[in-house]
């Protein structure tokens, strides 16, 4: 059976940068889950277990992130031995990726080609405010299209209010309240992923994210865990990341419950994420204000006169000094490296 790529968000642009790779053994494949060295990959001709080729494992040698990863388009070959190999990753279009640790100069990639990242966020118990903010500007980075996802709203009697709230954290951005209990907001979700589309899933272990998965799908494809009811904290983690193709067409793309998230070095996504302050401080009268005592400071006199929140001004200060420390570290990083190049040389 031949089964329709472009379902899977498979378009004339991947197909053209797949054109130097064709030949009569080679075929374009959506990576649905990536384990060490082994990759679940879903073709023309259904789903097949690959492994990873030379080519690919030396560029990974260099940046982990160079490693094929559930949403990623490949080029696969298939072996006379019926054995199947990725030959090569296709350029990303989008990529989510989290620092992984301090000391760590590269990052994870969680989950690659979505054209929108929801941020899901549980009404109980009680949304943290710090993360949310923290993780859309994670999916800002990614060069998809945030989306914030308020869950299990059966268990708040005004999730409307609770919907308010959390707007403000998400400048321009849809906010979408949904139960998997109640059914509610399922279908809008759904609208995201026509035409195939992938939507990706971002949130703490427990937010509800696999629920969602089988939610869309409309059956269990992703293992659900008990969990305490009193914190609200998951007993499990999901420890893989996985595409599932969905029977209407497009996919959904559960990534793993995330305890920290560190920003990278860019601070493209973080002025998008606060982008009610980046307008503001556009209008400070020095164009290098910090915000501090300058005179002349929109950001300031907004927080004076009560449109511009000061917990909102307090983490977007907490975030951007991340990403410069970060930014200043991967720098010095480099510095270092070129001089071990030199003596090595
Ligand atoms: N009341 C209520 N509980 C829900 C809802 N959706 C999920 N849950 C419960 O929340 C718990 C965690 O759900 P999961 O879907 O496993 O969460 P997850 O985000 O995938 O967690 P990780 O896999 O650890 O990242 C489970 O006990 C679910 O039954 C909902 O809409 N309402
Ligand atoms: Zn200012």
């Amino acid at each position: 059976m031949s089964h329709d790529l472009s379902r899977l968000g498979w378009d004339d642009l991947f197909a053209s940068s797949y054109r130097p790779f064709d030949r009569s053994d080679a075929a374009p494949a959506r990576v649905l889950r990536a384990d060490r060295g082994v990759c679940t990959v879903f073709g023309e001709s259904g789903v097949s277990r690959a492994t990873l080729a030379g080519a690919v494992l030396l560029a990974a040698a260099n940046d982990p992130v160079d490693l094929p990863c559930a949403g990623d388009w490949v080029v696969t070959r298939r072996w006379p031995d019926r054995r199947v190999t990725i030959e090569s990753v296709l350029p990303r279009r989008t990529a989510l990726i989290r620092r992984t640790s301090d000391k760590d100069a590269t990052g994870q990639l969680l989950a690659a080609n979505m054209d929108t990242v929801a941020v899901v966020e549980p009404i109980h118990p009680e949304p943290d405010s710090a993360r949310v903010e923290r993780l859309l500007a994670l999916a800002w980075e990614s060069g998809a299209k945030p989306l914030l996802v308020l869950s299990k709203c059966d268990t708040s009697r005004d999730p409307d209010a609770v919907v308010r709230q959390l707007a403000e954290l998400a400048p321009g951005l849809p906010v979408v309240a949904v139960s998997t209990r109640r059914s509610a907001g399922i279908d809008h979700l759904r609208t995201y992923v026509t035409g195939g589309r992938t939507l990706a899933l971002l949130g703490r272990s427990g937010a509800g994210k696999s629920t969602l998965v089988n939610a869309l799908t409309g059956t269990a494809v992703m293992p659900v865990q008990a969990i305490r009811d009193a914190d609200g904290k998951g007993r499990h983690t999901t420890a893989y990341r996985n595409l599932v193709p969905l029977p209407g067409g497009g996919a959904v793309l559960d990534t793993p419950g995330i305890r920290g998230v560190g920003l990278l070095d860019t601070a493209g996504g973080l002025d998008r994420a606060f982008a009610d302050v980046a307008e503001l401080a556009a209008h400070c009268r020095f164009g290098d204000c910090g915000h501090g005592a300058e005179p002349g400071c929109a950001v300031t006199a907004a927080v004076e006169n009560g449109s511009l929140a000061p917990r909102r001004l307090a983490s977007w200060r907490k975030l951007h000094h991340e990403v410069e420390v970060e930014s200043a570290r991967k720098q010095s990083r480099a510095v270092a490296a070129a001089g071990q190049r030199r003596r090595r040389t």
